[in-house]
C-alpha cells in the first residue's frame, strides 16, 4: 500500500474511498519530520471543513519539496481567494466535491509516478536538504533547466562565460561549476575586475617581483597563481582595463603570463570561468572589450535569469530565507502573510535574489506579529504606487493622443498650422502622430 499523507478533519467517506484505492493514510496536523514516512510521495490536504488556513499555509511549506500537495475542496470554494492562492501557490493538483473515485485514483496515480520519477533523475541535485543560504534553490523550470546546463559543463574545462543581472547568482553559477568539476579539490579564487585600479588588478592577478613598485617589498604571488590545479573566477570581466585584456588573452592562448617586475613567463594550470552584467557585445563595439579575447571567454554562455521572469521561485526562495535567518538569529519561524506572498509576487526586484534575501533577513527581524507582512518586507505601499504611476502614464499619453486629434481636425489636416496650435515642431507633431497610430486627414 503507498502511503499517503492527509491533513485536513477525518472523513469518512474519504477513508473508505483510499482504503478501497489501497492508500495507507497517515494524519497530520503537525509538520514533524520524523513522523513521515520515508517514500511518502503525496500530502492530500481536505480543505473542505477548514477555516484554518493559515495552519495549512505553514504546513504546506514545511513539506518536503518532494512531497505533492493535492487540494480537496468544494467547488464554492473556487470563489474564495484564499483557498485559490494556496492552491496556485502549493498545490500540484485540487479535486472538488462529491469525491469521483476514478478521478481521485488516476489524480494520486500520477502525483506518486511524478515524484518518484523526479526523486530518481533530480531531486538529490535539484534540491540540496541542507538550508544553507549559498546552495541554490531553484523550482522554475528555467532554473532548472540552468543547473542541468551546469552538470553538464562543470565537468568539462571549456571556460563559461556567466551572463546576467547584478544579484541573480551568477557568483553561484561559477561556484557550483566549480564543485562539480574535476578540479574541486583545487581552490577557487574570485578576481572582482571592475573593483580595483588598473595598476592594482594587474598586481593582484598576475602577482608582483619584490620591488617592481613602491611599496612591493617583497615577491607576491598573483591570482592566476593562487589558482593553480583549480578556478579562478573572473566577475565583472567588461570592466577590465584595456592592457589588462591583452594580458589576460596571452595567458588564454599560451598559458603563459608575466608578473609585474619581469622576471621569467610563468605558467599555470587554470580553468577560467568570467561574469558580466554588462552587454559585451556592445562594449565590444565601442571598442571597450577586445573581440579575440571574448571568443576565448566564451566557451559556452549561461544565463542567470531575472529574478521577475521566475515567479514560481519567489516564495519558495523567500520561504527558504526566512528559515535561514530565523535560525541564524535564533528566531522563531514565521509564514508569509497572504499580503506578503501577493507582494513578494507583484514586486519587480531589480536587485534579483540579493534583494530578496535583505529585504526578507530584515523582515524577519523587524517581524513583532504572528507572520510576516508585507510591511515588514517593506512592500506593502509598492503596488500602489505602481497603480497610480500607471494611470498617471496612461492618463498622460490619452491626453496627448486626444490633443493631437483635435489639433489635426481643427487645422483641417495641415500638419504645419496643426503643430503651431500644439505649440510643438513639425517634426515632433509626426513622431507623436505615428506613436499613437494616428492617420492624417
Ligand atoms: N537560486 C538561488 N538560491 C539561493 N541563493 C541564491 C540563488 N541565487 C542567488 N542567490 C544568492 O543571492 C546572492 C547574490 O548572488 P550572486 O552574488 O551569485 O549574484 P551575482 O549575479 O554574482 O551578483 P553581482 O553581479 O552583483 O556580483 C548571494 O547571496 C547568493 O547566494
Amino acid at each position: 500500500m503507498e502511503p499517503l499523507l492527509m491533513a485536513g478533519s477525518q472523513c469518512n467517506e474519504l477513508n473508505d474511498v483510499l482504503s478501497r484505492l489501497h492508500f495507507e493514510l497517515h494524519y497530520i496536523d503537525k509538520y514533524d519530520k520524523n513522523k513521515i514516512p520515508i517514500n511518502c510521495a503525496l500530502c492530500l490536504i481536505d480543505l473542505r471543513k477548514e477555516n484554518t488556513i493559515n495552519e495549512i499555509n505553514y504546513l504546506a511549506r514545511e513539506l518536503d519539496q518532494g512531497i505533492h500537495i493535492i487540494v480537496l475542496i468544494n467547488k464554492a470554494q473556487l470563489d474564495n481567494t484564499d483557498i485559490t492562492t494556496f492552491i496556485a501557490q502549493f498545490a500540484w493538483d485540487f479535486c472538488t466535491s462529491p469525491i469521483d473515485p476514478e478521478r481521485l485514483d488516476k489524480c494520486l496515480g500520477h502525483g506518486i509516478g511524478l515524484s518518484k520519477l523526479k526523486q530518481q533523475h533530480h531531486a538529490p541535485q535539484l534540491e540540496p536538504s541542507n538550508k544553507d543560504p549559498e546552495q541554490p534553490a531553484y523550482q522554475s523550470d528555467v532554473m532548472q533547466q540552468l543547473f542541468r546546463q551546469v552538470d553538464r559543463v562543470a565537468p568539462t574545462d571549456i571556460p563559461v562565460l556567466i551572463r546576467g543581472e547584478s544579484g541573480t547568482g551568477k557568483e553561484l553559477v561559477a561556484t557550483k561549476l566549480h564543485q562539480l568539476s574535476a578540479r574541486k579539490d583545487g581552490p577557487f579564487i574570485t578576481v572582482n575586475c571592475g573593483a580595483m585600479a588598473a595598476g592594482l588588478i594587474q598586481s593582484d592577478l598576475f602577482g608582483h617581483q619584490k620591488g617592481a613598485f613602491t611599496g612591493a617589498t617583497s615577491t607576491r604571488k598573483g591570482k592566476i597563481a593562487l589558482a593553480d590545479g583549480g578556478t579562478l573566477f573572473l566577475d565583472e570581466i567588461g570592466d577590465l582595463p584595456a592592457e589588462l585584456q591583452v594580458n589576460l588573452l596571452r595567458f588564454l592562448q599560451e598559458g603563459l603570463y608575466d608578473s609585474v617586475g619581469g622576471g621569467t613567463p610563468q605558467s599555470a594550470d587554470v580553468r577560467i570561468l568570467a561574469a558580466t552584467h554588462v552587454d559585451l557585445e556592445n562594449a565590444i563595439d565601442q571598442g571597450n572589450f577586445r573581440l579575440d579575447l571574448y571568443y576565448r571567454l566564451n566557451g559556452i554562455t549561461i544565463e542567470t535569469p531575472r529574478l521577475k521572469t521566475r515567479r514560481d521561485d519567489i516564495i519558495s526562495l523567500a520561504n527558504r530565507f526566512v528559515r535561514v535567518y530565523s535560525n541564524e538569529y535564533g528566531l522563531a519561524i514565521k509564514p508569509l502573510s497572504q499580503s506578503a506572498c501577493h507582494a513578494l509576487l507583484n514586486y519587480p526586484w531589480p536587485g534579483n535574489v540579493r534583494e530578496l534575501i535583505n529585504r526578507v533577513r530584515r523582515a524577519v527581524v523587524l517581524c513583532d506579529t504572528q507572520q510576516i507582512s508585507a510591511q515588514n518586507l517593506e512592500l506593502a505601499n509598492i503596488d500602489k504606487k505602481r497603480h497610480i504611476a500607471l494611470s498617471l502614464k496612461t492618463l498622460k499619453d490619452n491626453a496627448e493622443k486626444q490633443a493631437l486629434q483635435q489639433a489635426i481636425m481643427i487645422a483641417d489636416g495641415q500638419v504645419e498650422l496643426a503643430a503651431s496650435y500644439l505649440d510643438i515642431s513639425r517634426a515632433t507633431f509626426y513622431r507623436l502622430m505615428d506613436k499613437h497610430d494616428l492617420p492624417l486627414i
